[in-house]
């Protein structure tokens, strides 16, 4: 008597925690791939959109209901005359290409379509994020990565764009960022209280002093180990979507995954995220119902071996499929 009434308590309970189905914010997916590489320094970065596409993304969430648009890889004029600027390496191509990313996404986002980039290095970002604010005014982002990809030109130790993407979309950093040739045209289009960090791990000391006085939210893998998953998503919403009314931009670097997992990308961090963990993170943020964009980054499928490649692939293929189609019973 006792057991079974607690019993059908515990069912109610789930009964009404259970989700029948994710809800997507739109029922419609754009998928745009962004063949990049010249934001880093290792080759094949550049055959990630091939690589996602051949493990059968489109395929399989059209069968399970979602009605995707693939607009092909974008393709980018090549200058071979790029010289440095402060250290900054490739400021042409990658300014260049970042417009054109910006302009396809903010065309995505406007015909009411989620935008699904399929990348290519994190240098992209800088495109997605500034077209999806320019549909979107009132967007907020989560970053999901080992890296927080705010250097600025003057504090990068390497030159690569891959590590500062945000530095130049921060509005309280504008002061701090030089004058680039082809990057002018680049307006700071989100503030510091509007980002959240997941899985944080390997910063460098400009970053870190960013981090600390910018007033970004941050949730390293130490909040991850000792919150849960669930716990670090609850809090990063509240922080910067309380109401839960704001347009959702999740930028997910694949390195933000434990290099055991995830070893075909190019600067690989130990201590990262479970599959589990990455795969939550696209599940309970579609189901706010507000994801408006998507990029998935830093896929090589030129390092490591076979195997490792294939896990890797397979990991954003199932982090893309259970965040984006309604397959939550
Ligand atoms: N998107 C990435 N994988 N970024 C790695 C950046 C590494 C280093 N912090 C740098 O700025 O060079
Ligand atoms: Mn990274
Ligand atoms: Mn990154």
């Amino acid at each position: 008597m006792f057991i079974s009434s607690l019993f059908s308590g515990i069912t109610k309970y789930f009964v009404s925690q259970t989700r029948s189905l994710v809800r997507l914010s739109k029922d419609k997916v754009g998928v745009i791939g962004v063949p990049s590489c010249k934001g880093q320094s290792a080759g094949g970065v550049q055959h990630g959109p091939k690589a996602l596409r051949q493990a059968g993304i489109i395929d399989k969430l059209t069968q399970l209901g979602v009605e995707v648009y693939d607009y092909g890889d974008l393709v980018f004029e090549q200058f071979d005359d790029d010289t440095p600027i402060l250290g900054l390496k490739n400021p042409k191509n990658i300014g260049l290409a970042a417009k054109k990313i910006s302009d396809q996404v903010s065309r995505v986002i406007k015909d009411d379509q989620i935008a699904l980039t399929l990348g290519g290095d994190h240098s992209l970002s800088i495109g997605t994020i500034h077209g999806h604010a320019a549909a979107e005014k009132n967007m907020c982002l989560v970053w999901v990565d080992a890296h927080a990809d705010i250097n600025t030109p003057l504090t990068s130790p390497s030159g690569n764009v891959h590590g500062m993407a945000l530095s130049f979309l921060v509005k309280e950093l504008k002061e701090y960022i030089p004058q680039i040739p082809h990057f002018e045209w680049i307006k700071p289009c989100i503030s510091a209280k509007d980002i959240a960090y997941i899985g944080l791990r390997d910063l460098d000391p400009g970053e870190l002093w960013i981090v600390r006085n910018m007033g970004i939210s941050c949730f390293t893998m130490h909040e991850v180990d000792r919150y849960g998953i669930d716990m670090v998503l609850r809090m990063s919403m509240q922080a910067i979507n309380p109401h839960g009314d704001r347009p959702i931009h999740l930028s997910f670097d694949v390195d933000s995954l434990d290099p055991r997992i995830s070893a075909a990308t190019g600067t690989p961090v130990p201590g990262g995220l479970s599959v589990r963990e990455g795969i939550y993170i696209a599940e309970e943020l579609a189901a706010t119902g507000k994801l408006t964009a998507v990029d998935l980054v830093e896929v090589n499928p030129l390092l490591g071996t076979k195997e490792e490649r294939d896990l890797t692939v397979y990991a954003v293929y199932m982090f893309i499929i259970s965040g984006l189609s309604l397959c939550v019973i």
